[in-house]
């Protein structure tokens, strides 16, 4: 349908004609009636008359078409987008301002869809444009009418045109350039209207590729609201190659699109980062640069959220491998029990993986805390000034499943089983959460969705320092960062995140540090030197020499890998090719004095040597030895006939010659079973002995 057109003979005629013309007329009306009725007299009275009566009347109907224009252009404008037949009453302003309506009812025909979003839009967008302000609608299907209501801005219908060249010469554009800068027009008029323009376009290098956009807006109040800025880049970053980004300079009314650099993916832990105590590397920014975790009372602990192969684990990694190139220790609890084993022998990481343990580990931290704080309030230190420790549970919806089973089981085992249907550790985990950080203590916390308890809970304020992995679903993006449009659109790239890093005030998108350690599928020659590397740092005894760790938390180490020694023993699995590295150990009232530097111990503190417990003391290594070194009462591994792998002790040592003149060893031994055997080996042969260190 043909737009209705607006009646522009008499709507424009100036004033002074329309005056005029009636004047005219009516002294020539008022001339002949004179003259019929003889009465000259009356002539002049007449037509003075009639000249005023003219002008008046001239003057109200201007008056009257000026105040009706805004609405007949805008009727002029939506119909053929409301598909209206005729345009008689479809437009009435309720309400004006200055003449500048402000409350319309628009009633629009069958054939519009009201439910279409975007037609929704583009009758707003017209409205806003001609009339020049925000506009509000009320889209009442029954009735078929929509209520507008407009928030008009003083001056945004005025289009300021200037004669100074604020944009690069257009004439020098290349048609290329050329059809770039209208469509980039045609992109930016459709979403912030009519009133914008781009005053200036960067191309690359002279090529036909804008990197740049300069856009110029009549002055509003749309633009300070967060949800129309989204909209105005979703439209620029989905209609122009590239990915752009928003800068706005609201008091100049003016936005700068700028196309992004590629987000770096793929950045390999900088090993070689510059380091400051307890600032803990762990992602990159769009730009490149480090982002990193400061440990203090404003983020006190991190809240990692990701699913299944996102990330989670390499980034647990970077924060592991932070913290011990500072010489701050971490006990990494992992109820899946595999994801860290890398870590096993690691200078300053206690891996804990037994469920039971991590409770202990929980309940001995919470321990460690209490210490502290009595040292706090007897004076023996400052708060505050305790050195610092990282506590990491990954995985805890898994840990209370687990650890709440465990402490059912238990129950079951007691005469009078206790009412609490938790396991104590978490209330104490509970507690560590809103008062560690008093004592130098950080937590991490894995999960792989956000649970309501700690996003939402009293514990809120404690996980300030947050991470989200992969393309967030509305509900994680609400529980996470309380807006469920947040990291919806993050590209599927692994390791990208939102996180809220401290340095702007919403949350960003960043690239976590790749961290792949040894025994991970796909560890590079790159993160072989890495991983390397960090290992040497990380066992400098400098780095830990002023640092000890209480021997509660030692003797869960210890008593792993007396459970990895005894199950390789029974699977008939040699030892690794590392070595366990020398524990470290932590003074129970080790202090770091400002803060900024790795603890003083103080003068009378002897490192508690190694601080191995009983248990402690029976720590088993496997090592291979040839049959020379053998002695009676040695407990070797041997396999039977069938190739399955039994402990022996040895009773008895015999040498005797072959056949063929070769010297052989006879072994007398007795198996686990209690039966004793003997067999002859070959002198050049070895065998695994295990060993008590200690
Ligand atoms: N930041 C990253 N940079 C490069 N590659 C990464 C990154 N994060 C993860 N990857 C790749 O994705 C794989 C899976 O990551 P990761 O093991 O951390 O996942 P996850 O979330 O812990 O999953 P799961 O819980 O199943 O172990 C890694 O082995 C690595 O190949």
């Amino acid at each position: 349908m043909a737009p209705p057109s607006p009646t522009p003979s008499t709507a424009e005629r100036s004033p002074v004609i329309s005056a005029l013309m009636y004047g005219l007329g009516i002294a020539l009306i008022g001339g002949a009636a004179t003259n019929m009725l003889h009465q000259p007299q009356l002539l002049i009275p007449v037509l003075a008359a009639a000249i005023a009566v003219a002008v008046i009347g001239s003057l109200i109907g201007t008056w009257h078409r000026q105040r009706r224009r805004p609405v007949r252009d805008l009727t002029t404008a939506l119909a053929p987008v409301l598909r209206v037949d005729s345009t008689d009453g479809m437009l009435k302003a309720r309400r004006r301002r200055h003449g500048v309506p402000t409350r319309l009812t628009i009633k629009y025909p069958a054939v519009f869809d009201e439910r279409d979003e975007k037609a929704r839009a583009e009758i707003r967008d017209i409205i806003a444009t001609r009339l020049g302000g925000d506009v509000e609608a009320t889209w009442q299907p029954p009735k078929r009418r929509v209520i507008v209501t407009i928030d008009p801005t003083p001056g945004a219908t005025d289009i300021h045109d200037s004669s100074k060249a604020t944009a690069p010469v257009a004439s020098s554009d290349t048609e290329a350039q050329a059809l770039v800068r209208a469509r980039a027009t045609e992109v930016v008029q459709a979403i912030m209207g009519a009133t914008s323009r781009i005053t200036q376009i960067d191309f690359d290098g002279g090529t036909d590729a804008p990197v740049a956009l300069h856009v110029s807006y009549a002055t509003t109040s749309r633009d300070l609201n967060a949800v129309y800025r989204q909209k105005v880049l979703l439209q620029v970053d989905s209609k122009t190659p590239g990915t752009w980004r928003d800068i706005w300079d609201f008091e100049n009314s003016r936005v700068r699109f700028e196309l992004r650099p590629p987000f770096p993916r793929n950045v390999p832990y900088p090993v070689q980062h510059p380091r400051e105590y307890g600032v803990l590397p762990y992602a990159a920014g769009a730009n490149g640069e480090i982002i990193s975790w400061k440990l203090g009372a404003k983020r006190p602990h991190f809240l990692v959220v990701g699913p299944t192969g996102s990330g989670k684990t390499v980034l647990i990694r970077d924060i592991v491998l932070s913290a011990v190139l500072q010489g701050i220790p971490v006990i990494l609890c992992d109820p899946k029990r595999t994801e860290y084993l890398d870590f096993a022998h690691f200078p300053g990481v206690i891996l804990v993986t037994d469920i039971a343990d991590i409770a202990d580990a929980i309940q001995r931290f919470h321990d460690l805390m209490e210490e502290r704080y009595a040292e706090i309030e007897a004076g023996l230190i400052a708060s505050g000034a305790h050195s610092k420790f990282l506590f990491i549970l990954d995985e805890y919806a898994v840990f209370k499943k687990l650890v709440n089973k465990l402490w059912e089981d238990k129950k079951k085992e007691q005469e009078k089983p206790p009412k609490r249907t938790t396991h104590p550790c978490l209330d104490d985990w509970s507690n560590l959460v809103l008062m560690v950080r008093g004592a130098g203590g950080h937590l991490v916390q894995g999960l792989q969705r956000p649970d309501a308890d700690v996003t939402g809970g009293a514990e809120r304020d404690s996980f300030r320092q947050r991470l989200a992995l992969d393309q967030h679903t509305p509900e994680t993006a609400k529980m996470m960062w309380n807006n469920s449009r947040i990291g919806t659109d993050l590209p599927s790239v692994q390791g990208r995140a939102m996180a809220d890093t401290g340095r702007t005030n919403h949350p960003e998108e960043v690239q976590v540090l790749r961290m792949i350690p040894p025994s991970v599928d796909g560890h590079t020659e790159e993160d072989a030197w890495i991983w390397e590397h960090a290992r040497e740092q990380a066992s400098n005894p400098e780095l830990w020499k002023e640092v000890y760790i209480p021997d509660a938390l030692l003797e869960l180490k210890a008593r792993r890998e007396q459970r990895m020694a005894v199950q390789r023993a029974r699977l008939g699995i040699r030892p690794g090719a590392e070595a366990p590295a020398e524990p470290v150990s932590l003074a129970k009232a080790s202090t770091s004095a400002d803060a900024s530097e790795p603890a003083d111990a103080p003068d009378d503190a002897t490192p508690p040597s190694p601080g191995r417990s009983e248990e402690d003391q029976d720590v088993q290594r496997l090592e291979d030895v040839g049959l020379y070194e053998l002695e009676v009462g040695d407990v070797v591994m041997l396999e039977d006939e069938t190739g399955i792998p039994c402990i022996c002790t040895i009773d008895d040592i015999d040498y005797s010659e072959g056949d063929d003149g070769e010297e052989l060893v006879d072994l007398t031994y007795t198996t686990e079973e209690g039966e004793q055997e003997v067999r002859t080996f070959s002198t050049d042969q070895s065998l695994t002995r295990r060993t008590k260190t200690g």
